[in-house]
């Protein structure tokens, strides 16, 4: 589903990030760990054909994101705040994303009942999304990435400003929509919610991969180890 090669970004002759090969199949749940600066936002930034790279290309599906355009008819993605149209309510929002991704007014209905426990309707019809508070803007990004029924979910740390409980309802959608057959990757910090729903863990430091682990049990305690959580 995802292929990384030669990848290489560079800002002022400095490299943040450098991917000789990484495949990512197609139903896997991948999580992408690295401290602050480690090149994570870059890595889905480049697959995304937000930021062109230095070198090196990306394929979905096989094809360059660079130089064709269908996969973002299959590719879900919320990376932060420029995702969002400010003066729109949520509802709207999502009522937009949904039509250029061919959702109907029933399809929108159906949606809003099924994340009411993530979202309240109240919030979603009141406020414009510039007044939310930030981790409802999130929530309001991750719902639209999620909307629009991807093959391929790429998320930018989904769980960070959620209260608990919207933490625990996204890892159960996250989960039942790769159990689905949806492909998803995302980055975070933390490091329990990765390795409770991912099967694939990437560790970047410093723009390379150093470690690509296949999640068994003893993983997080591996991690925790790395990143001097005691
Ligand atoms: N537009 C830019 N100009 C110059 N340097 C940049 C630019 N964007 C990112 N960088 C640098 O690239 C490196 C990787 O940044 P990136 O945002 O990908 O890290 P990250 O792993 O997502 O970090 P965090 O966990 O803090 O969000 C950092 O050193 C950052 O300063």
């Amino acid at each position: 589903m995802i292929e990384l090669i030669d990848l290489q970004k560079d800002y002022s002759n400095k490299t943040v990030l450098a991917v000789k090969q990484l495949e990512i199949s197609s139903g896997c749940f991948v999580g992408l760990v690295g401290n602050n600066g480690a090149g994570k936002t870059t890595m889905l930034s480049l697959i995304l054909d937000l930021i062109k790279s230095t070198s090196g290309k990306v394929l979905l599906k096989g094809n360059d994101v660079a130089k064709t355009e269908n996969w973002k008819t299959y590719t879900g993605s919320y990376l932060g705040e420029n995702f969002l149209i400010p003066f729109l309510t949520p509802v709207e929002y999502l009522s937009y994303i949904g039509t250029l991704h061919g959702k109907n007014k029933a399809d929108l209905d159906l949606f809003l009942l099924e994340i009411s426990g993530f979202f309240s309707n109240e919030s979603m019809e009141n406020k414009y999304i510039r007044d939310l508070s930030l981790g409802n803007k999130n929530k309001v990004g991750i719902l639209a990435a999620i909307y629009t029924s991807p093959e391929l979910l790429i998320l930018d740390e989904p769980f960070a400003n959620l209260d608990p409980g919207s933490q625990s309802w996204l890892k159960r959608k996250l989960t039942e929509l790769n159990q689905n057959g949806v492909t998803v990757l995302m980055s975070s910090h933390d490091l329990k919610h990765v390795t409770d729903v991912c099967s694939r863990i990437l560790l970047l430091d410093n723009g390379n991969i150093i470690n690509d682990i296949n999640v068994q049990k003893n993983v997080l305690v591996e991690l925790e180890s790395y990143f001097n959580v005691h």
